[in-house]
């Protein structure tokens, strides 16, 4: 039992070292570009489409079904495929060859007619995970207590939940071995089970399209109270687009301002506040008190991240900040480290700020957007969610006028 537990872990930490390869190093973020700006046409035309928008709703769809697609090689958050992509070279190198010039009229062409058959409930499961990591486990921190969880039923949901989505992993490999993707099985030769990689994919929607979603809608949140940032942002987004229907990657680097703009909200709404649990491996004195080796260390990004010692105006929302500053989240600033930072930090820094930079750029440049019913920017609810990750508390309403 003992070594299948080990062989278990052994197994998870290879799974999450091929998939950081495969999934989250430069190289295959870069060819990923595609599916992220297909999911941007489609969230953009969304958005398009409807009066009011739930724009919290469409950013959770937007970062969801980036995600599905590139780890489980389809949309499988919408239900139905908006395209598909497989995860060996010779498919990326297909990926590349997109231009940016040419992605517009290449995204409606493929957009394909698959659709999954009984619909999976990956949204509501996604949606019950979310909730889980959000509750205090108790036994974590008193271990004496960990009966509670059991009461409260903390671990009858996470078992019930742990066991519908090894069920759909099944399901997606199964379509994998049978279908056409019968190649892709090629790349993970190594003896993984389904509950390994289950729960390797719960770590990648987990960790990846919550904090994603979360970075985005408070960014939207904070533009929308603070009129003369967006004006000044959208003056940035229109000179570089240039009248092009849509915003695509390789404008992205030239948009200093959209950059400054999303590090001041990584640093005023960090989305994950507490980094990964770090033990100390000796006795140690800091700052003046001793620490036990063995003592479990919870860093807090979030106050770093407004200690007046290091920020002017830590409370306001000042993008300009960034504009003339070396300051970067890559984990060498310790004032700013909202990825975390060392051997733990986040490996999906790059696959984030893509995604974010490209949905922002063109939200904006297509639209210009307000509260309904005439309600003033002042007016817009900022409070605070609960959970391992900080979103807002309730969802972002607006109506979204197109741009001319
Ligand atoms: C704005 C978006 C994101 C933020 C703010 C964020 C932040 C973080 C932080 C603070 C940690 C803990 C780091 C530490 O303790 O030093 C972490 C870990 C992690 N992140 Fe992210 N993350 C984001 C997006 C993503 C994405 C898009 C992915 C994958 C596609 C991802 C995958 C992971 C994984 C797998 C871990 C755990 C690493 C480990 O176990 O060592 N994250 N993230």
């Amino acid at each position: 039992m003992l070594e299948n537990t080990h062989q278990e872990a052994k197994t998870i930490l290879q799974v999450r070292s091929v998939c950081v390869l495969h999934l989250l190093s430069h190289k295959m973020v870069q060819s990923f570009r595609i599916v992220r700006e297909e999911e941007t046409t489609l969230m953009v035309e969304k958005i398009r489409g409807s009066s009011v928008v739930n724009l919290s709703d469409m950013l959770v769809s937007l970062t969801n079904s980036v995600i599905s697609r590139v780890t489980l090689g389809r949309n499988y958050w919408e239900g139905e495929a908006s395209n598909e992509i497989m995860y060996v070279n010779q498919e990326n190198e297909k990926a590349n060859e997109f231009s940016s010039s040419d992605f517009e009229q290449k995204s409606k062409k493929t957009k394909s007619s698959v659709s999954l058959k009984g619909g999976w409930k990956l949204k509501e499961m996604i949606g019950r995970l979310a909730e889980l990591l959000g509750v205090v486990d108790i036994g974590v921190y008193i271990p004496w207590l960990s009966w509670l969880n059991r009461i409260n039923g903390l671990d009858g949901k996470a078992e019930k939940l742990a066991r519908e989505f090894d069920e759909f992993i099944e399901a997606v490999v199964a379509e994998h071995v049978h279908g056409r993707r019968r190649e892709c099985n090629k790349a993970l030769r190594f003896n993984m089970t389904i509950w390994s990689l289950g729960s390797f994919l719960q770590d990648m929607f987990g960790a990846g399209t919550d904090t994603t979603f979360t970075l985005l809608e408070w960014t939207v949140a904070e533009l929308l109270k603070h009129q003369e940032t967006m004006k000044k942002l959208q003056k940035e987004v229109k000179e570089i687009g240039r009248g092009k229907r849509y915003i695509a990657e390789d404008d992205l680097e030239k948009m200093h301002y959209l950059k400054a703009v999303i590090k001041e909200c990584l640093r005023l709404h960090t989305p994950l506040p507490i980094l990964l649990p770090r033990e100390s491996l000796k006795d140690v004195r800091v700052m003046g008190y001793d620490i036990d080796a063995g003592t479990q260390v919870l860093v807090n990004v979030r106050a770093i991240a407004r200690d007046p010692s290091s920020w002017e105006h830590p409370e306001e929302f000042r993008p300009e900040r960034f504009l003339n500053s070396s300051i970067d989240f890559k984990g060498k600033d310790f004032e700013f480290i909202p990825f975390g930072a060392g051997r733990r930090g986040c490996p999906g820094t790059l696959f984030a700020i893509n995604v974010t930079e490209l949905a922002l750029a063109n939200i904006v440049y297509k639209f210009d957007l307000s509260l309904p019913d005439g309600a003033s920017s002042e007016d817009l609810d900022m409070s605070e969610g609960t959970g391992i990750t900080i979103h807002r508390k309730n969802p972002l309403i607006v109506l979204a006028a197109e741009r001319l």
